[in-house]
């Protein structure tokens, strides 16, 4: 089963269309990207997974006991907090040293633990969100536009550590993303959205798409090689994954 399955999905902001008839799936381990222009709803979507937001119509069916981790696009932390890693970690649930130090590790940030927040790039804080987000061990991470204020090469280490973690953790992730030239060679399938799902498909075939063309021009496709990452592993249908 799929974790997230939506279905002619419609959904609208106090009586303002912002998703019309949308599909979409992700599956156990995929790591799927969400691009559009500003107002395409991307962040409506995201909210509407999560269970922030209720469609209007449609069908948004959660895998049963699906946990999800979510980083929000702003990030809802102070970055002049005076704070230690360890101690933002332990909020709002006091957590394992063990496991604080292994989402650390997973995510990039080993021995932070007694860094101060507001000590760090923005970089390094959105490593400590995205631990933050692994501690509840999720079956699926989403992730909403979690490079902002990052330069393209802070933001394809990101990305780069993104992959890793999914290969580490199994975990599906579901990210948004403005940084198509580097996002979208990070992932396994791309979802173009402007209100509706415009094309969706490989990171390759979405770029060569006319819809995505006439969204964000041409241009892409030699940047796509850059990140990408090597797909190591075969999904199996029962949600398991098969590692070389
Ligand atoms: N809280 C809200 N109240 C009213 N309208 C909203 C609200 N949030 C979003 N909208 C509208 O819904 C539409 C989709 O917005 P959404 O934030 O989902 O787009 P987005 O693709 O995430 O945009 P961006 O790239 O700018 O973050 C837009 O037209 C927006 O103005």
């Amino acid at each position: 089963m799929n974790l997230i399955t939506a279905q002619d999905l419609s959904v609208s902001h106090k009586g303002q269309s912002a998703l019309r008839h949308v599909d979409m799936t992700i599956a156990a381990g995929e790591i799927v990207t969400v691009v559009g222009p500003n107002g395409s709803g991307k962040s409506t979507l995201m909210r509407t997974i999560i269970g922030a937001m209720t469609p209007d119509s449609g069908a948004l069916i959660r895998k049963p006991g699906l946990r999800i981790g979510y980083v929000p696009q702003n990030l809802a932390v102070d970055s002049t907090l005076p704070m230690t890693v360890l101690r933002f970690l332990n909020l709002p649930k006091r957590q394992a040293r063990s496991a604080i130090a292994k989402a650390l590790v997973d995510c990039g940030a080993a021995g932070w633990e007694h860094r101060q927040i507001d000590g760090l790039s923005g970089g390094q804080l959105q490593r400590v969100m995205l631990a933050r987000a692994v501690l509840g061990t999720p079956d699926l991470l989403i992730l909403d536009e979690p490079t902002t204020g990052l330069d393209q090469t802070g933001a394809a280490a990101f990305y780069k550590q993104i992959a890793q973690l999914r290969d580490d953790l199994g975990c599906a992730v579901l990210m948004v993303s403005h940084e198509l030239h580097v996002v979208m060679s990070a992932s396994d399938r791309v979802i173009c959205l402007n209100g509706h799902v415009c094309c969706s498909g490989t990171p390759d075939i979405v770029a060569s798409a006319p819809e995505y063309q006439a969204l964000f021009g041409r241009g892409t496709q030699g940047a796509l090689a850059l990140y990408r990452h090597n797909h190591d592993h075969d999904h199996h249908h029962d949600d398991t994954c098969q590692h070389d």
